[in-house]
């Protein structure tokens, strides 16, 4: 169905200056779609209003495009197309308050403080400008993510008053309601109601739900007439400061946003929280360790540094050399026949299993650069045993060059490869972009100019991305990550900017748009990309990982130490166990098999695993 929404949508802003990557959400006044402007690339949120603009709301926003300030959601422009208006809005891929609050994430007492003095900056700048906003509530707070947590950004300023005093819709559904300070029950507000629902929010974040509850009119009854209780186990100073907010008379509570701001800066301060960089959340379920889910071990003399299995098969590359295994009725053969061994020219970087075989990277040091070779060994490749000939391994040789750092990708089913090479170190215009198509080796297009790649990454048969660094940003000295879409055809068509520095970043075995990353800054930290709506969603892991690898039914992270954390596809803790040794490749195999090379000293193993155990045990 949002489907057919987004379908309908990109239709009626063809022509527009935006091109819609998804729906994103659907308020009172129409669908909210994120898109990315045609010509500049910047991600933007688009609110329909299906209702008919009368010229007072088009005044009156006029005015409200002319708030600005990094708390407040920036109203850019209007968009009209034939038949719609759209408000052009920025974009906040971390969701709302309330979706983070739902997400069981438990914020750290800093991270809670940081996310209401951020509302109250965005408020104080509001109100000295004469509008209250009237509807705060963790739903109309959104969040764009920082290098160290969440940025928060109030939305629907002046909307939610707009389309009271225009389309006279009431504030009156629970979730308002519980937000509501006394006096808007008489039809009155100042800037101090905004500075109570401030104080429910407040309440809500310190003790995990809020202070009043059931159907409006028990809200309202409540919010007039019952007295506010914080619980004892809120330090002190917050709870005098949520008392403040949530007096029933607007004149006994703080004079100003500023006010409330400073009082919870002093907390902050008083409990040693101020000068310390924000600690990120914690997951909000701590991990059972499985002791053991291994059922099969075979001993390694070599160390495996890449490991697939596709159709059947098993491949393990170490050093030069690529062993390949059949396994059949759920073991690893172990006869000649169904294994073979080759040598290739120079050790091998990386395995990629695509339909028609499995491709091997290969990259060997030459003087000043490297030299990158990669092999297509298909599917029926199956030598008769012995030392293989330079000549018989030359045919399945798709391509050599020479660069100081590449980065390749495969389309998922292998019609092309894409090549991004280096030809000086850290020199943008020297890093040159191309797809060739597959198995011809033509190329699309000639070579262009692209940014020094991390990683390059297929998303489907029609697009991939290139992942790169942004060193400058807007948040000064800090970098970012650039993901710059390209589609098959080797054009560039778009690009969306995060503020983190990744690593790992492992495209989701099920859905195309789909990444999970390690954050380089926070290395405990993963992030749940989507790029098609972008949206971001931060997992706290209880590890460091040195791996990620994506399966069917979500992710396996581990860490240097053995242990093994699995994520659902949506990031959620489904299990974790450990394996005795530093883990060195792994693959999933068959739907809950998982194939672990560990090494240690002089020594290694093989493991293969029933992920099944997890839940036995
Ligand atoms: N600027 C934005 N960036 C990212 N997502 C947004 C943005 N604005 C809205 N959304 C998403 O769209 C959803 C609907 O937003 P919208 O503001 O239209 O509705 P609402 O606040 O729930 O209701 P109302 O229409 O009463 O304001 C939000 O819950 C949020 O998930």
């Amino acid at each position: 169905m949002s489907g057919l929404f987004t379908y309908s949508a990109k239709k009626a802003l063809r022509h527009s200056e935006y091109h819609v990557l998804g729906i994103v959400g659907q308020g009172q006044f129409g669908r909210v779609f994120c898109a990315i402007h045609r010509s500049t690339g910047q991600l933007v949120a688009l609110k329909e209003l299906e209702r008919q603009s009368t010229h007072k709301f088009l005044r009156e926003l006029r005015f409200l495009l002319s708030l600005a300030h990094p708390n407040i959601i920036t109203f850019q422009a209007l968009e009209y197309t034939q038949t719609k208006r759209y408000l052009v809005m920025d974009y906040c891929e971390g969701g709302t308050l309330r979706s983070l609050i739902q997400s069981k994430i438990q914020l750290s007492l800093a991270e809670r403080l940081k996310l209401i003095t951020d509302v109250l900056a965005g408020l104080g700048h509001a109100h000295s400008r004469g509008i209250i906003h009237r509807d705060i509530k963790p739903e109309n707070i959104l969040l764009n993510l920082h290098t160290t947590g969440w940025i928060a950004r109030i939305s629907d300023f002046g909307i939610a008053r707009l389309s009271q005093e225009l389309y006279g819709c009431a504030l009156d559904d629970i979730g308002s309601s519980a937000y509501m300070a006394p006096e808007r029950f008489y039809g009155e507000y100042s800037p101090a109601s905004d500075l109570y629902a401030v104080g429910i929010l407040l309440f809500e974040l310190m003790v995990g739900h809020r202070p009043f509850s059931g159907t409006p009119k028990d809200l309202m009854l409540a919010h007039l007439n019952q007295l506010i209780k914080v619980p004892d186990t809120i330090p002190f100073l917050l709870r005098s400061t949520i008392l403040t907010a949530l007096q029933k008379l607007p004149a006994r509570r703080f004079t100003s946003a500023a006010q409330m701001l400073r009082s919870i800066q002093l907390a902050a301060e008083v409990y040693g929280l101020a000068q310390e960089a924000i600690p990120l959340a914690k997951p909000a379920v701590s991990l059972s360790v499985c002791p053991s889910v291994t059922t099969q071990q075979e001993p390694l003399r070599v160390l495996v540094t890449s490991l697939v299995v596709e159709s059947q098969q098993v491949y393990q590359a170490y050093g030069s050399q690529i062993f390949c295994q059949t396994y059949t009725s759920d073991a690893l053969a172990k006869d000649a026949l169904h294994q073979w061994q080759i040598q290739l020219n120079a050790p091998v970087q990386t395995l990629i299993p695509r339909p028609q075989g499995c491709f091997a990277v290969t990259q060997k040091r030459l003087h000043n650069c490297f030299v990158y070779s990669i092999y297509c060994l298909p599917r029926t490749y199956c030598p008769t045993f012995g030392k293989q000939s330079e000549c018989s391994l030359e045919q399945y040789r798709l391509l050599s060059f020479e660069c100081i750092n590449s980065a390749i990708a495969i389309a998922p089913q292998g019609q092309w490869i894409a090549i991004a090479k280096t030809v000086a170190p850290r020199l943008l215009e020297q890093t040159t972009f191309q797809i060739l198509k597959l198995p011809s080796l033509q190329p699309i297009k000639p070579p262009q100019n692209c940014r020094f790649p991390l990683q390059l990454i297929p998303l489907d048969s029609r697009y991939g991305i290139v992942v790169s660094t942004q060193l400058e940003n807007e948040v000064a000295g800090s970098a970012g990550t650039v993901f710059e879409v390209f589609s098959r055809r080797g054009s560039f068509v778009g690009v969306l900017n995060l503020p983190i520095s990744l690593r790992l970043v492992t495209l989701s075995a099920t859905f195309p748009y789909r990444l999970l990353a390690i954050d380089q800054n926070n290395p405990s930290s993963a992030l749940l990309i989507d790029l098609k709506p972008f949206r971001v969603f931060r997992i706290e892991l209880e590890i460091s990982p040195a791996f990620v690898v994506a399966t069917y039914w979500g992710y396996v992270i581990a860490d240097r130490q053995g242990k093994i954390v699995l994520l659902d596809r949506d990031g959620k803790n489904i299990g974790s166990f450990r394996v005795p040794a530093t883990p060195s490749a792994i693959a999933t195999f068959e739907d809950y098999g998982l194939l672990i090379a560990t090494w240690s000293g002089d020594r290694g193993t093989l493991d293969k695993v029933d992920l099944r155990q997890l839940h036995r045990d």
